[in-house]
């Protein structure tokens, strides 16, 4: 009887061995075919306008058919071990039983042995069995978890909760970038960054201008230490962002990016998500800052209003001057403007930029900038070209050189006046 334990073994081993290979397969497909489904539903608007419903949905079907097989080959294989399993017991309890008759007819066991024997086969198989069952779920539990202890365990190069660090009290919003070299971690050989030194002292605003994917809006995200250079450092307050304590040091910056981001939260929540503890009054303050108030005051709940998933229910140039408040509730002295009016159409650019012009006069601005017309009137701007800085110096001064910058301009159809 115990002979055929190891088969039993051996075939549930092989079972838990498929399910977890195709458990694996299974979910890596899952994944794929989510984040499509998630990406197009998130995007609807996009799809929807562009008319590729039937592609989304046909490539979320091929998406599918890999999890279908593999589900399909699993339970093919959990079927054929519980099966051969099964067969097992049945086979013993049938050789036990023909055995056990022989022997009671030749009078060397009595029937409660022989019973004995088969209560012990059935029990003994239907732990095994049970076994199987567990095997398979532990199988599919260790795949599971795989991912989720990856994800825990995986150290971030920058600690964005790490509290150690110095946090000066006195800080005017210098910043400096020193021989900065950078390449993302994704893509280690692509040098994004070349070597790129300029500085924005407190007060002054400084743009950054130059040709798309020139490594602009990169150093707005070295500035916030969002990543870490290749070599080089930047430095704020005279101290480098690797010695700066993190929170403090973003607590001092707030960026306005091209896209605002808005969470399906009330419009004051929204406002206040830039400052943690902020009062109704300071929200207020905010919103008039970033001339907003008067719209939300109008609105049927005022700022416990709702701006729906992903601020669905404002249009561009509200949500962004939403983002603004924002970013001013919390009154930092260095603001990162990375594209703020891009997305907006030319009346509602019209109302942010001055919004913008007005606070970036309080404070050291670093703005990312295409609309060249936005930045004239700049203490510096700073010309990218493929990871260098190619020019810098005022508008006049830029235009004077006829260089990059002047061609930029006349590519925009600028009207100049000197
Ligand atoms: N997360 C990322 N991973 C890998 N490469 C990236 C990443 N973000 C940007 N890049 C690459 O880095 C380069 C510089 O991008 P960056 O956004 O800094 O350019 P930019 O000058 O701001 O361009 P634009 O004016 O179009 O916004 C581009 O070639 C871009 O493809």
């Amino acid at each position: 009887m115990m002979g055929t334990w190891p088969v039993q073994f051996i075939a549930q081993y092989q079972q838990a061995l498929t399910v977890r290979h195709g458990s694996l397969k299974t979910k890596l497909a899952y994944e794929k075919s989510g984040q499509s489904a998630a990406e197009s539903i998130r995007n609807i608007k996009t799809v929807a306008t562009l008319r590729r419903e039937e592609t989304f949905i046909q490539s979320f079907n091929v998406q599918n058919r890999l999890p279908h097989t593999e589900n399909l080959k699993g339970a093919f294989a959990t079927s054929i071990g519980f099966g051969f399993a099964q067969a097992c017991n049945m086979f013993v309890n049938a050789v036990i039983f023909y055995a056990g008759c022989r022997f009671i007819i030749n009078g060397w066991i009595d029937m409660p042995q022989m019973t004995n024997v088969l209560m012990v086969s059935t029990f003994s198989s239907m732990s095994i069995g049970m076994l199987a069952q567990f095997s398979t779920m532990i199988s599919k539990g260790a795949v599971a978890s795989r991912g989720i202890y990856m994800t825990l365990e995986r150290k971030s190069l920058i600690d964005g909760m790490d509290t150690t660090g110095e946090a000066p009290e006195k800080f005017e919003g210098n910043i400096v970038f020193d021989d900065i070299k950078f390449s993302y971690p994704i893509r280690p050989d692509t040098k994004i960054l070349k070597g790129i030194s300029f500085e924005a002292i407190a007060g002054k605003s400084v743009a950054l201008v130059g040709a798309s994917g020139s490594g602009k809006s990169t150093s707005i995200l070295l500035a916030q230490r969002l990543y870490e250079a290749s070599s080089g450092k930047v430095t704020v307050e005279g101290i480098d962002v690797r010695n700066w304590n993190i929170t403090a040091l973003r607590e001092n910056m707030a960026i306005v990016g091209q896209e605002p981001v808005l969470f399906n939260y009330t419009v004051g929540e929204n406002i206040g998500y830039g400052k943690p503890g902020a009062t109704q009054l300071e929200i207020e303050e905010a919103a008039k800052e970033a001339n907003i108030y008067n719209f939300v005051h109008n609105l049927p709940d005022g700022f416990n209003t709702s701006v729906g998933q992903k601020g669905g229910r404002l249009s561009g140039g509200q949500k962004q001057r939403i983002a603004i408040a924002r970013a001013l509730i919390r009154k930092p002295k260095l603001l990162l403007l990375d594209e703020a009016t891009a997305a907006l159409d030319s009346r509602s650019e019209k109302i942010v930029q001055k919004v913008l012009d007005k606070a970036a006069k309080e404070r050291t601005t670093l703005t990312v900038a295409h609309r060249l017309s936005t930045i004239q009137d700049y203490d510096m701007i700073v010309v990218f070209k493929s990871g260098r800085i190619v020019e810098r110096g005022t508008h006049d001064e830029l235009l004077a050189q006829k260089g990059h910058y002047s061609l930029l301009v006349e590519q925009q159809s600028l009207q100049v006046t000197h």
